[in-house]
């Protein structure tokens, strides 16, 4: 499903310099992703999401090499293929949570906003104890339930990515736990590889793979 080979990176101006052992991710796989604070975690699904631009190297995603497209093309595929649950979640202040999860449909001609999609929303909105709250716009609802608006955006159109930073990071231990189930019940039954990057270590086992950026940081260094 992924695979990156030779990636480096830094921003503009940054003195960050992160590289990138080379790493591959099977079709169904779920990997967590753990690290001290600032190691690059973020920065790395960025990468793969096409958000940031690597320096160096090559980025695979379904067969497909998304580093060498243009801006619009990347922006296009992401829309098209990957689920991106944000640490910040980005929901759009103006729309409503129904909008803001069917927001995907609207920002790409790849798949039509009919009845399904919008029985797939209320669906995964009342898995996530969010009915009753679908009229409301971001302002007026709790960080949990803000979070739980990415978690059903990112996967309303069934990717076969999903790339999660901190999805359950505001969540009380209840909701983590139903809500770890639903991403994972949901990606198994799509058959989604899974990268999410956390910070609750007991949430590791349920994982097939771990990935720890204090290894990626000694690459960081070694290689600057
Ligand atoms: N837009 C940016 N411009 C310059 N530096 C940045 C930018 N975004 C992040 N950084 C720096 O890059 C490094 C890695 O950041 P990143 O957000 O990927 O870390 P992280 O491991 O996800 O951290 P956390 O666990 O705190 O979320 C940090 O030193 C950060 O300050």
């Amino acid at each position: 499903m992924i695979d990156l080979s030779g990636i480096t990176f830094s921003y503009p101006g940054g003195d960050f310099r992160l590289s990138v052992p080379d790493l591959t991710l099977a079709d169904g796989e779920r990997v967590a992703v753990v690290g001290p604070s600032g190691t690059g975690k973020t920065t790395l699904l960025n990468l793969i999401a096409g958000i940031a631009v690597p320096q160096a190297g090559r980025i695979t995603i379904d067969g497909k090499e998304i580093t060498g497209l243009s801006d619009s093309a990347r922006r296009t595929f992401r829309a098209n293929n990957i689920g991106f649950i944000f640490q910040d979640f980005a929901l759009l202040d103006y729309l409503t949570a129904r909008e803001n999860i069917l927001y995907p449909y609207r920002i790409t001609a790849g798949a039509p906003l009919d009845a399904e999609a919008r029985a797939r929303a209320e669906q995964l909105a009342k898995a996530c104890g969010l009915e009753g709250k679908l009229g409301r716009r971001p302002g007026a609802l709790s960080q949990g339930e803000q979070q739980r608006v990415a978690l059903c955006r990112a996967l309303v159109r069934q990717p076969k990515l999903i790339l999660a930073d901190e999805a359950t990071g505001n969540l009380d231990p209840d909701n983590k736990v139903a809500i770890l189930d639903l991403l994972f019940s949901r990606t198994r039954e799509a058959g989604a590889a899974l990268l999410a990057v956390t910070h609750d270590h007991d949430l590791l086992p349920r994982f097939d793979r771990v990935i720890d950026f204090a290894d990626f940081r000694v690459a960081t260094e070694a290689g600057a």
